[in-house]
C-alpha cells in the first residue's frame, strides 16, 4: 500500500481514499441512526464546540483554546454517557454488515446450521397478521412489539407474564376491549409471547405528528434504542402502522406489513 504520487505537492495514497470512505461509511451510519432524536441536536450541538475549537487553535487564541481543549475532553466521557443508547445501537447496526453477521455469505457458507428453514418465523408471521387483520376489522386498539433479541426496554413490575406460543387466538384475546390485559403492550421474543400489558418508554421526538397519541408514541419509543418492530392497531381510526429505527410508517396494509415482518424476522433486518 506505499503507492505514493504527487500532485501539486500534496502526497496521494490509497490509504488516503480507504480511509475517507470509512469516514463517510461511519458518518452515514451515524447519521440514519441519530436522525429524527433529541440526540441529533445535541450531536449538532457538539460537532459545533469541535469546529470553534479547531479555528480558535489555528487563530492562535490561548484562552478560549485552552477552554474548549478541557471542555472536549470532559466531553468524551459526557459523550459516552449521554449517548450510550445510541452507542450500543451503532454498533449492533456495525455488527449486522459485517462478513460474520446471521444472513451474510459466509456465514451460511461456513454454518450450514443456520441455513435452517424459516418455518417458525412464518409461523409467527401467519398469527400476527390474522389476529391484526381481524383487529382492524373490528377497530380493537393493539400495540405488539416483535423484539429481536431479548434486551426490551419495558417495565416489567407493571407487566403480566404471559410465556405462551404466538396465536392469533392469544393475541385477540388479550387485546378484547373487556380484557384486563388490553392496555399496554404485548411483547414477543422468538416464538413466544412473553408478557402483556407492557408499558413502554415514550418518545418524545418532535418529529412524530402531534396528533399521534400515546400508543403510537410508545411504540416508536420502544425502536428507538434497540432492534425491535412495534406494530399499532388504531382504535381511533382503524389503521396499521409500525413503528422501527425510531421511524413511525403510518397507515399500512397487511401485505406492507407483512413485507416488514419478513424483513424483520426472516431477512434479519
Ligand atoms: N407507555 C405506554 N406503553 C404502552 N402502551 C401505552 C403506554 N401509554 C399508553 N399506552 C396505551 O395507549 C392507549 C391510549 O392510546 P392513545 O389513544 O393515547 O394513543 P393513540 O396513539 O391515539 O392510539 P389510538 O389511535 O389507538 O387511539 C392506552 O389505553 C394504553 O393501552
Amino acid at each position: 500500500m506505499k503507492d505514493v504520487s504527487q500532485f501539486y505537492g500534496f502526497e496521494f495514497r490509497w490509504l488516503y481514499v480507504v480511509d475517507l470512505v470509512i469516514v463517510i461509511f461511519l458518518v452515514i451510519q451515524l447519521y440514519r441512526l441519530l436522525k429524527g432524536s433529541l440526540a441529533f441536536n445535541i450531536f449538532l450541538g457538539l460537532l459545533m464546540v469541535y469546529v470553534v475549537f479547531f479555528v480558535v487553535r489555528y487563530l492562535e487564541m490561548p484562552i478560549l483554546t485552552n477552554i474548549l481543549q478541557n471542555f472536549i475532553n470532559i466531553g468524551l466521557i459526557a459523550i459516552i454517557i449521554i449517548f450510550q443508547p445510541e452507542i450500543r445501537k451503532f454498533l449492533l447496526v456495525l455488527g449486522k454488515k459485517t462478513p460474520l453477521s446471521k444472513d451474510s455469505f459466509l456465514t451460511k457458507l461456513f454454518l450450514p446450521d443456520r441455513f435452517k428453514s424459516y418455518k417458525e418465523e412464518e409461523h409467527i408471521i401467519n398469527e400476527v397478521i390474522t389476529a391484526v387483520g381481524h383487529m382492524v376489522a373490528s377497530q380493537t386498539g393493539a400495540l405488539i412489539v416483535i423484539a429481536t433479541t431479548y434486551r426490551v426496554k419495558f417495565d416489567s413490575a407493571s407487566s403480566i407474564t404471559i410465556d405462551g406460543n404466538v396465536s392469533a387466538k392469544l393475541i385477540e384475546s388479550i387485546f378484547e376491549k373487556n380484557s384486563p390485559l388490553h392496555d399496554g403492550a404485548l411483547i414477543i421474543v422468538g416464538n413466544k409471547i412473553l408478557a402483556a400489558k407492557a408499558m413502554l418508554p415514550m418518545s418524545d421526538s418532535p418529529n412524530l405528528p402531534t396528533r399521534v397519541g400515546m400508543r403510537h408514541r410508545s411504540a416508536v419509543g420502544i425502536t428507538e434504542h434497540s432492534d425491535n418492530l412495534a406494530i399499532v392497531v388504531s382504535e381511533e381510526r382503524a389503521t396499521i402502522s409500525f413503528a422501527q429505527d425510531g421511524q413511525l410508517t403510518q397507515n399500512v396494509s397487511l401485505e406492507e406489513l407483512k413485507v416488514k415482518l419478513y424483513e424483520v424476522l426472516v431477512d434479519g433486518y
